[in-house]
């Protein structure tokens, strides 16, 4: 098992790093090679992916070090354009190790497709004759995809919502319950609604309108827990216990009020959509299951909890819908996405979507840490000074020295790093 607390990784060049995981095996030499290569979606492949390609759009790929999952180490790959995403979540599973890391489990892969009745005067009589007939329903559902069958896979149930007052009249919702295996599920489960959608009507004596999955996957959730004791959070400057404190405070404002719990679940998705991105996944059913998720109890709220147990030990929880898949959508098509699920050893959708709630629940750790303590602004601002002075245009050596003199200031701004540009250059005195 290769182990992912890898010495001295954030200091490597690029090359080296990658070097560093062809010695460990995590990665061959020529996927290595693949990763290092600019444009390695090409062209061709792009435009079989969607309509009038013009070109690609890279992101940089990091590697999140320190995971363990479920007792397994695991790096995790993560493409996103934020600084100090991939800092952050590496510091919480470093932290989280000495307690064994991220524990996780999962929901089977069930997902909803949903077929909209109308023009029914007897809504609750309609939705007694469809679950009368559920069997021949679910039947003629499993007729559609025979390799999702074979695999485990098919409808298993049948729903019926009733909205008895809309402004179009009553509505009844049916809904298939389908276990779509490795697959994120999307067209498995809308080709079933369209081909049910007919006895659905006639069942109901309604009439058929939409016919078309939920992205709220609530029967599809991935879990992850942690637990950090007051020791583990204690560093020079801060006390542990009060480390915890503060923690707690912050998950409760979260709780309550959606001002908050909008950006403490945007730190969640910090961490997530770039591992659903780096695996050729859709981020946008992600992330609208993840904010329906966070309003099912009536007001929008946060999607971790972080408690105190008995012991003051921190503990945190994160319950999300993951409809992510292994085949299907882009998953197989692009050549970065199935490295990614080798660099980190995974064989299930499952799998990975456990791994994806980790690395969520790291994310908000890390924030929250950050926001109780020393504010933001000093670890995030500190990486993204690197930003800012290449868009004032430093380069090579003058990059680092820039970058040092706005982190020793405490100015990370535009307006400094173009000025010290300039007084490196000797443009003025
Ligand atoms: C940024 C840190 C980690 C610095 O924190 P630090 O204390 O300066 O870090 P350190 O230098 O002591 O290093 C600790 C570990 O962090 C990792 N690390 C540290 N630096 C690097 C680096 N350059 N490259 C790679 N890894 C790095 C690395 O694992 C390292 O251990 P090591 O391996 O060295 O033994 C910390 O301040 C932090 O976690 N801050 C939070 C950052 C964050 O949340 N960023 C997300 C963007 S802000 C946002 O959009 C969301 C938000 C905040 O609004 C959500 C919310 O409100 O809830
Ligand atoms: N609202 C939304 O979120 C919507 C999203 N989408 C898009 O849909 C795509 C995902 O749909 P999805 O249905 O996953 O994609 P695909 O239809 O491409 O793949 C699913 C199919 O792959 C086959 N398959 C092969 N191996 C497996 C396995 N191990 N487990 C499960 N199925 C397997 C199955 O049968 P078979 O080969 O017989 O088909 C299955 O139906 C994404 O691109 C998404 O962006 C589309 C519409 C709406």
């Amino acid at each position: 098992m290769t182990c992912s607390r890898i010495a001295d990784f954030r200091n490597l060049s690029p090359r080296d790093r990658l070097q560093k995981l062809v010695e460990i095996e995590a990665l061959s030499d020529d996927e290595a090679t693949k990763l290092m290569s600019p444009g390695v979606l090409g062209l061709e492949t792009a435009n079989g992916m969607i309509e009038n390609v013009i070109g690609t759009f890279e992101l940089p790929v990091g590697v999140a070090t320190n995971f363990i999952v479920n007792g397994r180490e695991v790096l995790i790959p993560l493409a996103v354009e934020e600084p100090s995403v991939v800092a952050a979540a590496s510091y919480m599973a470093r932290l989280a190790r000495d307690s064994g890391g991220f524990t996780t489990s999962c929901s089977e892969p069930l997902m909803r497709a949903q077929i909209q009745l109308l023009d029914i005067p007897d809504p609750h009589n309609a939705r007694l004759s469809i679950l009368a007939n559920k069997q021949e329903i679910i039947d003629k559902a499993n007729a559609c995809d025979g390799l999702l069958n074979r695999l485990g896979g098919g409808c298993r149930d049948v729903e019926v919502h009733v909205f008895p007052h809309t402004a179009s009249g009553p509505m009844v919702v049916a809904h298939l319950i389908v276990d779509v295996r490795d697959a994120m599920g999307a067209n498995a489960v809308n080709t079933m609604a369209e081909a049910v959608a007919p006895l659905v009507e006639s069942l109901s004596g309604g009439r058929a309108c939409l016919r078309i999955l939920s992205n709220l996957a609530d029967l599809r959730l991935a879990r992850a827990q942690v637990r950090l004791s007051a020791d583990q959070l204690t560093t020079s400057r801060f006390d542990g216990k009060a480390v915890i404190e503060g923690i707690v405070e912050a998950y409760r404002l979260a709780a309550i009020d959606p001002y908050r719990a909008a950006t403490h679940n945007k730190g969640i998705m910090n961490g997530i959509d770039p591992l659903i991105i780096a695996t050729g996944n859709d981020w946008r059913a992600v992330e609208a299951g993840a904010h329906a998720f966070a309003s099912r109890h009536g007001h929008y709220g946060s999607l971790s909890t972080w408690e105190k147990n008995t012991q003051g030990d921190l503990v945190g929880t994160l319950e999300i819908p993951m409809p992510v898949g292994l085949v299907g959508g882009a998953t197989r098509t692009h050549p970065l996405a199935q490295l990614s699920l080798k660099l980190m050893g995974v064989e299930t959708a499952s799998e990975l979507g456990e791994i994806a709630a980790a690395v969520g629940l790291a994310q908000n750790l890390a924030a929250l840490r950050a926001l109780s303590t020393e504010g933001i602004q000093k670890g995030h601002m500190a990486l993204h000074a690197r930003n800012i002075a290449l868009t004032a245009g430093a380069t090579g050596g003058e990059l680092d020295l820039i970058v040092r003199r706005m982190v020793e200031e405490g100015r990370v701004s535009a307006d400094r790093a173009s000025e010290l540009l300039r007084q490196q250059r000797g443009t003025i005195s």
